[in-house]
């Protein structure tokens, strides 16, 4: 489990990223953070990992303060997929894979099964390990980006918006695997888009936040649609489901869910009486 409590951020700058942000996101579970551009959940993201410090506040990986903890042992066991995959571009895929067991000091050889290995996981041909970067599609480079983040086997898997520059067919098919993998593997999923569809999707426990890091709402995507905790949430809810955003109408005399379109999506059925 990951905690965050009383979290603050402050750049070197004066700007206040983070204000005062507490979280809990459970073990083996996908908790996404999702908000407008700069609430600060890169910002949050980066601080599972060491990659920016906090200025106060705690934030603890099962009862260990990152604080006392070495970036660099930090980052054997949390795995980091960004977006534009991050890939090395005069590096071949299997050595972009391999490249964090290597600089741990995994034998080339034995990071190489290992890579191999993943690129099957994240459902890559194998005939596609000798390629460089910009000879694979957008798709398989996000992947690429997944079997690397998973290659020092962490129990932790950070995503910041992994899928937000493939299209949209192939960002649900991608999105479709991470949901298997994270059947699979069982790891603690952190996640940040600004897109909420996804967020419903992918996320167990989704986070809206506001500026500053200020948590709009949280639960589980059924919580957080059946109950939103504030205009702001209704509107971010609405605003970016667009047409499909679902209400509750009733028509001669029955409570039925209605489309954004005005189709008929589903009828409310009465718990019968006992
Ligand atoms: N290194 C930095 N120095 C100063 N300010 C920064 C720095 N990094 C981020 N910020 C500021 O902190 C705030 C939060 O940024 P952050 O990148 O965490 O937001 P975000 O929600 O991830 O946004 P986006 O969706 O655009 O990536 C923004 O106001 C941003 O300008």
């Amino acid at each position: 489990m990951i905690e965050f409590r009383s979290i603050s951020k402050r750049f070197d700058d004066g700007t206040l990223a983070v204000d005062d942000f507490s979280l809990v996101i459970p073990s083996r579970r996908v908790t996404v953070l999702v908000g407008s551009s700069g609430s600060g959940k890169t910002t949050l993201l980066r601080m599972i990992n060491r990659m920016v410090d906090a200025t106060s506040g705690e934030l603890e990986i099962d009862g260990e303060n990152v604080s006392t903890i070495e970036p660099v042992q930090l980052r054997r066991r949390i795995g980091y997929v960004m977006q534009n995959s991050g890939l090395l571009p005069h590096r071949k895929v299997i050595d972009n894979i391999a490249t964090v067991p290597r600089l741990n000091g995994v034998p080339k050889k034995q990071a190489h099964a290992r890579a191999l290995e993943l690129m099957d996981t994240v459902g890559l041909d194998r005939d596609l390990a000798e390629r460089y970067p910009a000879q694979l599609s957008g798709g398989q480079q996000q992947r690429v980006g997944v079997a690397r983040g998973l290659a020092v086997d962490p129990n932790i898997l950070l995503m910041d918006e992994p899928f937000g520059a493939v299209d949209p067919i192939v960002r649900a098919d991608l999105q479709q695997e991470l949901l298997r993998l994270q059947r699979e593997l069982d790891k603690t999923v952190v996640f940040v888009t600004h897109d909420i569809d996804e967020a419903f999707l992918l996320g167990h426990q989704v986070v809206i936040l506001e500026k500053g890091g200020r948590i709009a709402q949280k639960g589980t995507p059924a919580e957080i649609l059946a109950n939103p905790a504030s205009e702001f949430v209704a509107s971010f809810v609405g605003a970016d489901r667009g047409k499909r955003a679902l209400s509750i109408q009733t028509i001669d005399g029955a409570q039925v869910l209605v489309d954004g379109d005005g189709n008929l999506a589903g009828r409310l059925v009465e718990a019968s009486p006992a």
